[in-house]
């Protein structure tokens, strides 16, 4: 972990240090992706179970590929119902929150008498990746699943690897809560590409979401285009801000809940009480001592960790931007000042009771956030991730008389005489029929 301290003589460089410390990381995997997608594109459900049989250690069949409903019922039966119930909890409240985001049509007769708008519709069919093994998060598929389901796309088809035939009952209980039902037992750059190329077995869609490993993400990078993707998820981020009456475990343990989810992961605190720094710093290490997974959590703080002290909150607006984290934390008596000053961050927790860990599971917002200072330019998954939108304009003779010669003047100045012309034809015929009239 880092101490840095806006007053120090070096501190624009150290901060500077600290945005750059995850970056080179990522294994080049782009040829052997390249080398999947093309090999299910040419020899589809036969490629998908060879790969399936050397990654995730599973041989499978083409019949086999999809988990039928009697097994998804038999694995929901297997969830305690405490646990389907907390789910039910976190689906009612995502739906909800998801709901409300639901944008309205535009229609409006402008002043030239132009009939305009703009609609909205779903998309046709969703692919939804979801890591397998111990990576997988019940919460995750909730999180992607319910806005396709509330923005009104048809169809969606989630894969999942099972490494050798494994998958946690709750991934299965969860996607049926989101009312998925087609799921796959594939996973990796292989699933991805069935998603976007279609096989006999697994017919194709139209966007692609969902977080994964490097493969996946590669994957899903060279197939944009062909589909669309959500944004490649890089390692999670917290920016925790907090003040002299926050408790210092509670900012250690929040510091910790983001560090415990990758060795990449980054927790960093912004305080203007040098004091309470100090008794973080203890809290972390005093938690480490009993967390189970202290090894993660460890790697994470030790190598990217960071507490900086401030003067004011000036100064701590301005670090936030700069950072732009995925998640940030305004552990304040009053954090409004702040919160209204603050332009770049994915999802923002006001007050010190809100966990960001509320926001993970149960708060309703998405949880699928802008990563490695994206939030400059991107949002959170959203309803809007599975809308596309339509404009339509609708003109009749006093409108086209009205706007139709600036278009012709424009397309003559571009050379483009058929243009022109579509549109000057029109025009005589209108003055052809009120000549008439
Ligand atoms: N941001 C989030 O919300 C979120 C949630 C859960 C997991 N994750 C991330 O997802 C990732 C999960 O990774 P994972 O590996 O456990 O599961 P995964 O499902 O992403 O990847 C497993 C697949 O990787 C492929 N693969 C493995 N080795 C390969 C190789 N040598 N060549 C080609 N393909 C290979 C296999 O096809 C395998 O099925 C982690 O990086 C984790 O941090 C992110
Ligand atoms: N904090 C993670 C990235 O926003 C999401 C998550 C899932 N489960 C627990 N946490
Ligand atoms: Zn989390």
């Amino acid at each position: 972990m880092k101490r840095l301290d806006t007053a120090q003589p070096d501190f624009r460089a150290a901060f500077a240090r600290l945005l750059d410390d995850r970056e080179g990381d990522t294994a080049r995997v782009d040829a052997p992706v390249a080398e999947i997608l093309a090999a299910v594109r040419a020899r589809g459900d036969e490629a998908l179970c060879a790969y399936t049989a050397r990654f995730d250690r599973m041989p499978v069949t083409p019949d086999r590929l999809r988990i039928t409903e009697a097994e998804i019922e038999a694995a929901c039966a297997r969830v305690p119902p405490d646990l389907l119930a907390a789910l039910d909890v976190a689906a009612t409240r995502i739906e909800a929150f998801h709901r409300a985001q639901m944008p309205a049509d535009l229609r409006y007769t402008d002043a030239d008498g132009v009939d305009l708008g703009m609609r909205w519709t779903a998309l046709d069919a969703v692919g939804l990746y979801v890591p397998g093994g111990t990576a997988a998060y019940p919460s995750s598929v909730l999180m992607n699943a319910m806005p396709a389901r509330v923005a009104g796309a048809a169809r969606l088809a989630m894969c999942v690897p099972t490494p050798d035939g494994v998958l946690n009952p709750l991934v299965l209980a969860a996607a049926r809560r989101a009312g998925v039902t087609e799921i796959y037992r594939v996973g990796g750059a292989q699933a991805v590409a069935a998603m976007a190329y279609g096989t006999a077995t697994i017919r194709p869609v139209d966007r692609v979401v969902g977080p994964g490993n490097a493969y996946v993400a590669e994957a899903k990078r060279q197939v944009f285009g062909r589909v669309g993707i959500d944004s490649i998820a890089g390692p999670s981020e917290v920016v925790v801000v907090a003040d002299s009456g926050t408790d210092p475990r509670i900012v250690a343990l929040d510091l910790l809940a983001q560090a415990e989810h990758d060795a990449l992961a980054q927790s960093i605190l912004i305080t203007q009480d040098a004091t309470l720094a100090d008794r973080v710093a203890e809290a972390v290490e005093a938690e480490l001592r009993t967390l189970p997974r202290a090894a993660i959590a460890g790697a994470s703080w030790g190598a990217h960790g960071a507490i900086i002290t401030v003067r004011d909150l000036d100064e701590a607006a301005s670090l936030i931007d700069a950072i732009a984290p995925e998640h940030l934390e305004l552990l304040l008596a009053d954090p409004e000042p702040l919160f209204a000053r603050v332009r770049h961050a994915g999802a923002i927790f006001l007050g010190r009771q809100c966990a960001e860990a509320i926001g993970d599971y149960v708060g309703g917002p998405n949880h699928v956030l802008p990563t490695s200072r994206t939030a400059r330019f991107a949002s959170g998954l959203s309803v809007f991730d599975f809308l596309k939108r339509t404009t339509f304009i609708g003109a009749g003779p006093d409108a086209l008389r009205r706007i139709g010669p600036a278009a012709v003047a424009l397309a003559r100045a571009e050379g483009l005489d058929a243009h022109a012309l579509s549109v000057s034809a029109r025009l005589d015929a209108v003055a052809r029929e009120s000549d008439k009239a």
